[in-house]
Order: C-alpha cells, then sequence, then structure tokens
C-alpha cells in the first residue's frame, strides 16, 4: 500500500450557497479513530460525490449528516444546517432526519403498498388529508421517475418492484417528506445497468429541488451524476473540488492514483 501525506489537502471553497457544511468533524468507533478533522462545504442544488476505497470513510462521514452513527459512534465537531448546529444533544434527530433524508444500498420498502411506503410517514407526521396524501404520492413517485411504471397499482404490494423501482421508490418515500438534502450511500451498487440508468438520470433530475450527496465506488458514476467530489482516503477529506477538476486535473497525488486506479 503506498503511502500518502494525510496532512496535504485541497479543498476548494465556492461561492455558491452552502445546503450543509460539516466542521472539524472527528469520529470514534470506541477507540477506533475513524474521521480525522473533516471539512466540507456542499453547495445547494448540485450533487456531491464522495469517493474513495473501501474503508476510508465515506459512509461514516455521509451518516454524521442527518445523526445516523448516534448509537454506534462519537462524533465530535459540528454539522451547521440552517445556521443550527445539528450535531448537538438539544436537537431533536427526527426532525433532522425530516430535513435530511437518507436513501440506503439496498433498496428496503416496506412490506407494503406501494401508496402505503410513502404515506406511512406522512402520517405518522399528522398529514391525515386525503387529498394532500393523494397529491405527495403522486408528485414523490414523479420526481423519483416512477409514476408512469406504478399509478395504476398503487395498492400492490411494493415487494413485487424491481430492485430498480423498489430504490426509486424509497427516493419517492425520502422526497415526499419534502426535505432539503438527499443522502444516498451507494444506492445503486445492487442494481443491473439499466436499473442504475434509470437512478442515476433521477438524481440528476433531483437537483433543481434538492442538494444530493451520494458515496459511490463506481467512478464513472460519480463524473455521470455530480457536480462536486470529495476524495476520502484513511480517514481524511484529501480533495474537494468541481467532479471535472477532480477527474482531469486532480491536486493531490493519492487523489490522481485513486481515479486512474494506480493505487494500492
Ligand atoms: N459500526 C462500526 N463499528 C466499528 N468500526 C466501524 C463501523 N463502521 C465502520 N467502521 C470502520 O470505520 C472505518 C470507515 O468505514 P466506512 O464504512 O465509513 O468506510 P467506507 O469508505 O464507506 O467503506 P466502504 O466503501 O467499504 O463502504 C473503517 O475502518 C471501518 O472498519
Amino acid at each position: 500500500m503506498k503511502t500518502y501525506n494525510l496532512n496535504e489537502n485541497f479543498i476548494a471553497k465556492f461561492d455558491n450557497e452552502k445546503a450543509i457544511a460539516a466542521k472539524k468533524i472527528n469520529v470514534f468507533y470506541g477507540t477506533h479513530h475513524s474521521i480525522f478533522n473533516a471539512d466540507l462545504e456542499f453547495p445547494r442544488f448540485s450533487i456531491t460525490a464522495l469517493i474513495g476505497s473501501s474503508g476510508s470513510g465515506k459512509s461514516t462521514f455521509l451518516r454524521c449528516l442527518n445523526r445516523m452513527n448516534d448509537t454506534v459512534a462519537k462524533v465530535d465537531g459540528n454539522i451547521m444546517y440552517r445556521d443550527v448546529d445539528i450535531n448537538t444533544k438539544g436537537v431533536n434527530v427526527y426532525e433532522v432526519r425530516k430535513h435530511i433524508g437518507m436513501v440506503f444500498q439496498r433498496p428496503n420498502p416496506f412490506a407494503k403498498t406501494i401508496r402505503d411506503n410513502i404515506t406511512f410517514a406522512l402520517k405518522k407526521h399528522g398529514i391525515k388529508n386525503k387529498n394532500e396524501l393523494n397529491q405527495r404520492v403522486e408528485s414523490s413517485l414523479k420526481e423519483a421517475a416512477l409514476w408512469d411504471e406504478v399509478k395504476d397499482k398503487l395498492d400492490k404490494s411494493a415487494l413485487s418492484l424491481s430492485g430498480g423501482q423498489a430504490q426509486r421508490l424509497c427516493i419517492a418515500r425520502t422526497i415526499a417528506m419534502k426535505p432539503d438534502i438527499l443522502l444516498l450511500d451507494e444506492p445503486a451498487s445492487a442494481l443491473d445497468p439499466i436499473s442504475t440508468s434509470k437512478v442515476e438520470e433521477t438524481l440528476k433530475n433531483l437537483k433543481d429541488k434538492y442538494t444530493v450527496i451520494i458515496v459511490t465506488h463506481n467512478m464513472q458514476q460519480a463524473s455521470r451524476v455530480s457536480d462536486y467530489t470529495a476524495f476520502f482516503h484513511s480517514g481524511h477529506v484529501l480533495e474537494f473540488d468541481k467532479t471535472a477538476n477532480i477527474f482531469t486535473n486532480p491536486k493531490i497525488k493519492a487523489t490522481e492514483d485513486y481515479i486512474s486506479g494506480n493505487f494500492g
């Protein structure tokens, strides 16, 4: 394994409005220090890809952004969202997750109808009006590019969907809550190429309304869908820049080696 200077980094700053900013994030799983002083700001209405080799800390970092590590790790540092540090004790994590939703690697629809997958959380949050619920079902399925495929079977089980459709349903379920930010942890890695390209197209359409942050192992996917890319190595954010710069003119040797497959 090559060794790199972990103190060297290149973090570009952009003028765009920020959706969320992580400041000096350190994460500890017990005594294992897994993220070191991560500083990243995510421009609004854009897609940022988190890339890096296995174990570099991408998922751990992503999960900090909506407090998903609370029960498994100690997270130090600030996560600034709308001028509030959401990484503090007094903050209601369920509220945080309404604004900052997450989609996981494996599609995990509930064993309920397609409609109920979307309305379940809405009802829990007090939305009871039928018209409002129907409208949210339709608009979120349209935004997730699934409406045409399921509009005639909304009351069928979600378990009858293909993997790609199920993943788009999980995206619809998340955006039905009207979040600001969507976090996706390798959302297409369990899907075939056609389903993957549908999920990628869906993500590109979503950035008009949402800020999207996606963990991916797939370099082509990062270059196809993202506007910005952050490169993680051994728990350090070594480089953050526009995706075009990362892929054509990386500033750090480790990034260059990783992008070109000349790593490890
Ligand atoms: N629940 C956990 N308990 C203890 N250590 C963990 C836990 N989750 C992750 N780690 C450790 O934290 C480090 C970062 O892991 P993480 O899963 O965030 O990396 P990653 O870049 O997302 O990897 P991959 O691409 O394989 O998913 C690794 O050393 C991993 O072993």
